[in-house]
């Protein structure tokens, strides 16, 4: 599936309205353009209800949270909810800190698409110990496996958990997803990027007609797929950067897709 839709979303660039944090806005915006969607990053209230209710998707990440952004985020994802706008839920930093933990709460009640994030995070969302430093994991993905599971039966959602092996499942079916590099755990904002891409692919999956799990893998396949080529030629993280960009605009779908093991 992956094939078609990277290339519908190629072909529609869609509007991927981002309410993100400080760390990951430049970022996740590079990493829309580049495999071929549009961001807008929107984040006051008022502004934020109308965008999602026009976009093709929306992102909401708690990685640095304030009141104010709080805000946003509920009248965005509100409205996604009401005008039927795919969301993404990041809960960047959910377990060691107090306010983001209480808001990806109030946000998983609110009925995101997709929920993404690592596996220390999803293990907070889901009320168990996580163990997360920062907004860093100190588990493994399958450590998480149970939680998000339980997470995507209760509330009907698919849970994407990322590593050095991504686990995705929509509470029945799971689909692992292979490809990246180390490089990518040694720059910030990578998992803040994927989460975008994965929004721009419920997007594009809008016009398909694929489903919010096959969706979410491909685009975790993409991912992972310019991860692991840009890993081959970088000397570091600060060459790793550019040249994960310029793999994203040259990925082949298909080729990603041989990537996900639906298991
Ligand atoms: N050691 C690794 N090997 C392969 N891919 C990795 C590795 N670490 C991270 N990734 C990839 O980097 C992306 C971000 O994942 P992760 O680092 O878990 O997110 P976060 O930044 O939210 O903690 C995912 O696509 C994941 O597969
Ligand atoms: C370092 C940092 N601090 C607050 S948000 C942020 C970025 C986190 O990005 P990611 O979850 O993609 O690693
Ligand atoms: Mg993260």
């Amino acid at each position: 599936m992956s094939a078609p839709l990277l290339d519908s979303l190629r072909e529609r660039t869609p509007l991927v309205h981002c309410v993100t944090n400080l760390v990951a806005t430049t970022f996740s915006a590079n990493a829309l353009l580049a495999v071929g969607a549009s961001p807008a990053m929107v984040e006051d209230a008022e502004e934020a209800a109308e965008l999602a209710a026009v976009a093709g998707a929306l992102v909401v990440n708690t990685g640095t949270m304030s009141r104010f952004r709080a805000e946003g985020m509920h009248a965005a994802a509100s409205a996604a909810r009401d005008a039927g706008t795919p969301w993404l839920l990041d809960p960047v930093g959910v377990g060691p800190l107090s306010l983001r933990t209480h808001v990806a709460s109030e946000l998983l009640g609110l009925g995101p698409t997709v929920v993404r994030g690592n596996a220390s995070e999803i293990l907070a969302l889901a009320g168990r110990e996580g163990g997360g430093r920062g907004v860093d994991a100190t588990v493994g993905v399958e450590d998480a496996a149970d939680a998000a599971d339980e997470l995507a039966r209760t509330h009907g959602t698919v849970v994407a958990v990322s590593g050095v092996v991504d686990r995705l499942t929509d509470g029945t079916r799971v689909h692992r997803v292979g490809g990246g590099h180390p490089l990518m755990g040694r720059v910030t904002a990578m998992g803040c990027a994927l989460g975008a891409v994965t929004a721009a692919f419920l997007a594009a999956a809008r016009a398909t007609g694929d489903d919010p799990l096959t969706a979410a893998a491909a685009a975790h396949a993409v991912v992972g797929a310019s991860g692991a080529a840009a890993g081959a030629a970088a000397r570091g993280p600060g060459s790793f950067v550019p040249a994960w960009l310029d793999e994203l605009a040259l990925v082949d779908g298909a080729a990603a897709a041989a990537l996900v093991d639906p298991a």
